[in-house]
């Protein structure tokens, strides 16, 4: 059974390795989408692969670091792409929840980053 469960949070980031023409070079901000996607078996007694309360809780503390941040300032996101922010999270939230088996980024509405491990 797959389940996933949707955060969202506000940043600011500006790309540091991308040339300064390219206008990401800049200061800017986006309203992040992030899908923690889990798969496992169904509990027979409670009928869940995880509790979404326990996901929710296990992605608490990184919202904290993430949310109304700006993500270069950010431990281990100096270079905060979809790309990096998908594995920055990965790390963080597999030793807690290990039925995660994709992190997914949404920067816009049109483009996101997935990340399987
Ligand atoms: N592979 C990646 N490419 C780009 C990333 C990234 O993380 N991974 N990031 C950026 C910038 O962060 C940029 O801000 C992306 O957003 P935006 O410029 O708003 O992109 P849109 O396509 O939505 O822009 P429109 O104004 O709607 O055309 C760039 N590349
Ligand atoms: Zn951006």
């Amino acid at each position: 059974m797959k389940i996933t469960q949707v955060f969202t949070f506000e940043a600011a980031h500006r790309l540091p390795k991308v040339p300064e023409t390219h206008r990401c070079h800049r200061m800017h901000g986006h309203s992040y989408r992030v899908e923690l996607r889990l798969e496992g078996p169904v509990d027979r007694e409670t009928g869940f692969v995880v509790d979404f309360f326990d996901i929710e809780a296990a992605f608490a503390p990184l919202h904290q670091q993430l949310d109304h941040r700006c993500l270069n300032d950010v431990a281990g996101l100096d270079n905060p792409t979809a790309e990096n922010i998908a594995i920055w999270i990965w790390d963080r939230v597999r030793p807690a929840l290990p039925q995660t088996v994709a992190v997914v980024v949404y920067e816009t509405p049109t483009c996101w980053a997935e990340y399987q491990g």
